[in-house]
C-alpha cells in the first residue's frame, strides 16, 4: 500500500468505513504500481452525502480536482464558475424518486449550459431501460449502483479522453475558423477596375461564387488570377472554411504526391509521422490549384483521378480517404495552349472549366490603369507615411502607353516604387522607370549580352541582375515558374527580386 493510501485511510472518517464495503476495495493503479492522475475536474451530484464523499476519496485520487454538489439546483453556478471534463450525474433527487425524470431533466439543462458536457449516470442497479432513455438524451455512459471501483474510473476516465477530444475538436474548429478571417482579411483586397472586361469578369464572379461549380482562371501572370480565386471563396457558402492554395509550379514531381495527398508514418524514410496532404487540408473549403499548366502530364492523370473520385490515398497508406472541397485552378496559359492534349489532358480541362473566367491583361484595359494607380498610390503613401502626391499627366501617359508584361503586379510595384523613391511635388515619369525597362526589354531581345558589358552602367552587378531576370521573363513570356526555373530561382525569390527591381 503506498503513502497516498495512508494518508487516504487516515483522511477517511466513517462514511468512508462504510463504502469500503459498498464499493469493491481494487483501486485503479498503473502497471507500475503508481495511481494514475489526470489533470481533470470531475463533478459528482448526488443527494446522498455518504456517495458525494466516497466518490471524490476515490476520484480525487486519479483526477486532478473532484467537486461534489448534493442539491442539482447548484449545477448551473457550478458549470458558470468551472468547465468539468465529466459530470457524474445521480437519476433521483429526494426520497421516493425512482422514475428517473429528474435526471434526464438535468442532464438536458447540463446539455442546455453546455452541449460539450460529458456526463456519465449513476443508475439503479439492472435498471437498463432508464440508462438508454438518459443515453438517447446525450448522456455518454452510465455507472450502476452499487459500482465497482475500477469500473468508476475506467468509465470515467473515458468519459475524460472523450471530453478532451471534443475540447481539442472545438479548438480547431475556432482556430479554423479565426484562420479563414484573417485570411480573408488579408485578401479583403477589392479587386479593381471598371472597364467592359472587367465588368464581365465580376459578371460571372458574382455569378459562380456562391455555387461550388468549379472555376478555372486564366491571365497571364500578375493579372489577379489568385486575387480572384480569393474573392470566389470569400463569397461563397465555403468562406468560414479554409483557402488552400497550392502552387503546382513550384511543387516538384518528386513531392507531389505527399504534398497533396498526405503520408503514411513510415512510407518513406523521414516520414516519422502520418501527415495530412493539401488536398485534404481544404475539406470544407477550397483548394486553389494554382500554376495547373504546368503540372507534367503523367501527374495530371493523379489529379484528375483524386478530382473524379473524390477520394485520395496518402502515400504508404492502403485506404483512401474523401474530401469535400471546392476545386479553382489557374494558368496563364491560353486556352489555345490549354487544348493542346500533347501538353494538357482534355478530360483534366473539362474536369476544371465548369466556368471558365479570363482576366485580360493590364494593356488591354487601359481605362482601369488610373483607377489601380490611385489605389496604389494612396495605400503606399499610407504605408510609407508619406504625402498622397498627384500624378502628373505625363506620368499617367507613360503608364497608358507602356505594355505592363507583369500586369497590375508590375503596376502595383511601380506605384510603390515611385512613393518612396519621388523627390518633386508630382508623380514624374522618370519616377515609374518605365522607359528604362522598355529600352532594357528592347536591349535584352537585341544586342545586350550580360557576357560583354560595354557600359559603366552594365558593370554594375545588380544591373546585371535585373537585365538577366528582365531577358529570362521576355523570353518565357513572363511565366514565373519557367522563368524561375531557367534563373534558378525559386519563384518565390524571382517575385522578391522582380519587386526589387520594379518589374
Ligand atoms: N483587379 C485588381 N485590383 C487590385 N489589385 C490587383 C488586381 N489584380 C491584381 N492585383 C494585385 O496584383 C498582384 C498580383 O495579383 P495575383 O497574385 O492575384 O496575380 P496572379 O495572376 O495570380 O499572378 P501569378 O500568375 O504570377 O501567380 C497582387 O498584389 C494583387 O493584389
Amino acid at each position: 500500500m503506498c503513502g497516498y493510501e495512508h494518508f487516504l485511510l487516515y483522511d477517511a472518517e466513517h462514511h468512508v468505513y462504510d463504502y469500503e464495503h459498498y464499493f469493491s476495495s481494487t483501486a485503479w493503479i498503473t502497471p507500475t504500481g503508481q495511481a494514475m492522475k489526470h489533470s481533470d475536474c470531475i463533478l459528482i451530484v448526488d443527494d446522498d452525502d455518504d456517495i458525494l464523499t466516497a466518490g471524490r476519496l476515490l476520484l480525487k485520487r486519479h483526477f486532478a480536482k473532484v467537486d461534489t454538489c448534493n442539491d442539482p439546483a447548484n449545477i448551473p453556478a457550478l458549470l458558470a464558475k468551472q468547465q468539468y471534463s465529466a459530470i457524474l450525474l445521480d437519476m433521483n433527487f429526494g426520497p421516493g424518486e425512482s422514475s428517473g425524470e429528474q435526471g434526464y431533466g438535468w442532464l438536458q439543462k447540463i446539455l442546455q449550459i453546455d452541449p460539450q458536457a460529458v456526463v456519465v449516470m449513476i443508475t439503479a442497479h439492472g435498471d437498463m431501460h432508464t440508462a438508454v432513455e438518459a443515453m438517447k438524451l446525450g448522456a455518454t455512459d452510465f455507472i450502476a449502483k452499487p459500482w465497482q471501483n475500477e469500473k468508476v474510473v475506467a468509465t470515467l476516465s473515458s468519459a475524460v479522453a472523450l471530453s478532451n477530444t471534443r475540447n481539442e475538436a472545438k479548438q480547431l474548429r475556432s482556430t479554423n475558423k479565426l484562420l479563414a478571417e484573417v485570411s480573408s482579411q488579408l485578401t479583403g483586397q477589392q479587386i479593381l477596375g471598371q472597364s467592359t472586361a472587367m465588368q464581365e469578369v465580376m459578371g460571372l464572379i458574382n455569378l459562380s461564387a456562391p455555387t461550388d461549380a468549379n472555376v478555372l482562371i486564366l491571365g497571364e501572370n500578375g493579372t489577379g488570377k489568385e486575387l480572384v480565386a480569393r474573392e470566389l471563396h470569400h463569397r461563397s457558402q465555403r468562406a468560414n472554411n479554409v483557402f488552400m492554395s497550392v502552387d503546382l509550379g513550384a511543387v516538384t514531381e518528386t513531392l507531389f504526391e505527399s504534398e497533396l495527398f498526405g503520408y503514411k508514418k513510415g512510407a518513406f524514410t523521414g516520414a516519422n509521422e502520418d501527415r495530412v496532404g493539401r488536398i485534404k487540408a481544404a475539406d470544407g473549403g477550397t483548394l486553389f490549384l494554382d500554376e495547373i499548366g504546368n503540372l507534367p502530364l503523367h501527374l495530371q492523370a493523379k489529379l484528375l483521378t483524386a478530382l473524379e473520385q473524390r477520394r485520395i490515398t496518402p502515400v504508404g497508406g492502403n485506404q483512401s480517404i474523401p474530401f469535400d472541397a471546392r476545386v479553382i485552378a489557374a494558368t496563364n496559359l491560353t486556352m489555345q495552349q490549354l487544348n493542346d492534349e500533347q501538353k494538357f489532358r482534355q478530360d483534366l480541362l473539362f474536369r476544371l472549366n465548369t466556368v471558365e473566367i479570363h482576366l485580360p491583361p493590364l494593356r488591354q484595359r487601359v481605362d482601369d490603369i488610373q483607377a489601380i494607380a490611385e489605389y496604389y498610390l494612396a495605400h503606399y503613401s499610407k504605408k510609407y507615411n508619406k504625402p498622397v502626391k498627384p500624378i502628373s499627366n505625363e506620368a499617367l501617359t507613360a503608364m497608358q502607353c507602356y505594355d505592363w508584361p507583369g500586369n497590375i503586379r508590375a503596376l502595383r510595384h511601380a506605384l510603390e516604387r515611385a512613393v518612396i523613391l519621388s523627390q518633386s511635388e508630382m508623380l514624374l515619369p522618370q519616377d515609374f522607370q518605365l522607359a528604362n525597362q522598355t529600352s532594357a526589354i528592347e536591349a535584352s531581345t537585341g544586342t545586350l549580352t550580360t557576357n560583354s558589358p560595354n557600359t559603366q552602367d552594365e558593370l554594375n552587378l545588380e544591373k546585371i541582375e535585373q537585365n538577366t531576370i528582365q531577358l529570362a521573363l521576355k523570353r518565357y513570356n513572363f511565366n514565373i515558374s519557367h522563368a524561375a526555373k531557367a534563373l534558378g530561382l525559386t519563384r518565390a525569390a524571382l517575385y522578391r527580386r522582380m519587386e526589387k527591381y520594379g518589374l
